[in-house]
This record gives structure tokens, C-alpha cells and sequence, in this order.
């Protein structure tokens, strides 16, 4: 099984954005379009195998060996801070980490007068690091989604989450007032499959970089 390659997919909305670009390296798993509740998906031919998993959990699979490569949003990276081999920025899942309050409450906050505030979040870290870099302290509110809901019913006025349409912020009547980070989904690598199965992820990866740079001139 040694010469197989494994991937640890997202459940999520990257899942099929990642397929997409893989096929055009000829990376395919026709198992994964069956409707099944399956989370291992394989194909023998080209001996690859796909595990799907939390969003969360891919940086862990591939921490632990357990898959030789993932894909994941630079949010859980930024997040969780694990040292992992991170060789692409795979261009897609495009979104910014912003702060954001409620509607009508930024034109008399400013934050350069903030000096303790209170911030619902799914990212503790990444959110606890940029505002103590500024020296204001924050005391965080751990969610694990539905994080535009936090204002609504006085968790917290300021949220830190993903914003991509605009469209959740605006249906809940809130809006950005600084932007943390801007986020793309990226390939992550296990340091010892690289060194052990060289030849075919030095192929993946190359063959990647070089779709993703033709799709950015292409779009230019
Ligand atoms: N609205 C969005 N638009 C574009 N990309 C997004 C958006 N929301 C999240 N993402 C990106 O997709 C990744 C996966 O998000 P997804 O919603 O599929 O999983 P999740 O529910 O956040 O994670 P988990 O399953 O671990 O709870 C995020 O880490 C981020 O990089
Ligand atoms: O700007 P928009 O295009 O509206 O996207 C932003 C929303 O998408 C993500 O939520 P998700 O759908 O993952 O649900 P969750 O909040 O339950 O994690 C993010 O946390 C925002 O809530």
C-alpha cells in the first residue's frame, strides 16, 4: 500500500473545488461521485485514495501521516499553527477573516479608542494574536458556527468570521470594520511522504502549480 498516495479532502465546500483541480492533472476518484455516506473513497487504477473530513481535522491527517496530502483554508492554518509543509496556494475558496459589529454601531466605534473588548469567534487564536499585537485585550467567545448570530442576542457585539458574498453579514445587519487576513484554500504536504514517495508528490504538486499558473494568466 506503501506506493499508494492518500488525501485528506474537506467535507465542505472545498471538496469539489479541489476534485476540479485535480482532474485536470488527471487526479480522479470516480467512487467520490456515488451518493454514499462513504468517507474513504479509492482508485485502484492510479492507486490514490481520498479520505473526507472536517475542515478542521485535515492538518491532523496529514500531521500524523495519515494522509500524504490535504487540502485546506489558510484560516485553519493561520488557526491552528501546526508547522506543515504548505508548498501551494491553490487560488480557490477565496474569503477574508474580518471584524465585524452590528450595523449603525460603527460610526460612533472607533477602533483606535478600543482597548478591552469582547469577540465571538471560531478562530480564538488567530483572533487573541492580532488584537494583542495591538495591545487591546479580548475576551473570546469560543463558537463553533453561526457566528453572525452573536450580536443578535447580545453574546457579543464584535464578531471575528469568514466573509465572502457579504451575504450573512448583511442579512443579520452587521458590517466589516477591519480586515484580518485574506484566506485561499492551500495544499498541505506530510514532511516524511515527501521524502518517501518523492517522485509522485513532486509530480502532483508541479503538475498543480502549473494549472494554477496558467489559470491565473488565462484570467489576467
Ligand atoms: N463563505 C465562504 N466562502 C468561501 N470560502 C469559505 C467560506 N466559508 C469558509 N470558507 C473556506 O472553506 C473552509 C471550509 O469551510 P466549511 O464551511 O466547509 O467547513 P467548516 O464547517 O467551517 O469546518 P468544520 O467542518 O471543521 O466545522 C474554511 O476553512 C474556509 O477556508
Ligand atoms: O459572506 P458569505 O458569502 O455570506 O459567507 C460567510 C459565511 O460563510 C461561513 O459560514 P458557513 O456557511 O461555513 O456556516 P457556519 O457559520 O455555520 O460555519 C462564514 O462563517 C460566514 O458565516
Amino acid at each position: 500500500m506503501n506506493d499508494w498516495i492518500t488525501f485528506a479532502l474537506p467535507k465542505g465546500r472545498i471538496m469539489q473545488d479541489s476534485m476540479e483541480l485535480f482532474s485536470k492533472i488527471g487526479i480522479t476518484c470516480p467512487e467520490m461521485n456515488e451518493n454514499s455516506r462513504k468517507l474513504v473513497f479509492e482508485n485502484p487504477e492510479l492507486k490514490l485514495r481520498f479520505m473526507a473530513v472536517r475542515a478542521t481535522d485535515v492538518p491532523t491527517y496529514v500531521e500524523y501521516g495519515c494522509a500524504d496530502l490535504g487540502v485546506v483554508g489558510k484560516d485553519t492554518l493561520l488557526e491552528q499553527g501546526k508547522k506543515l509543509y504548505e508548498p501551494l496556494d491553490l487560488k480557490f475558496g477565496y474569503c477574508r477573516l474580518v471584524v465585524a459589529e452590528p450595523k449603525g454601531m460603527e460610526n460612533s466605534d472607533n477602533p483606535l479608542n478600543w482597548s478591552n473588548i469582547r469577540v465571538a469567534t471560531k478562530y480564538p487564536n488567530i483572533t487573541e494574536r492580532y488584537f494583542a499585537a495591538r495591545g487591546i485585550q479580548v475576551e473570546l467567545i469560543k463558537l463553533y458556527g453561526s457566528i453572525e448570530l452573536a450580536p443578535l442576542v447580545g453574546l457579543s457585539e464584535r464578531i471575528v468570521d469568514l466573509v465572502s458574498t457579504g451575504g450573512t453579514l448583511k442579512a443579520n445587519n452587521m458590517v466589516e470594520v477591519e480586515t484580518i487576513a485574506e484566506i485561499t484554500s492551500r495544499l498541505i504536504v506530510n514532511r516524511a511522504s515527501l521524502k518517501t514517495k518523492h517522485q509522485r508528490i513532486r509530480a502532483i504538486i508541479d503538475g498543480l502549480e502549473k494549472v494554477i499558473g496558467d489559470e491565473v494568466r488565462i484570467s489576467q
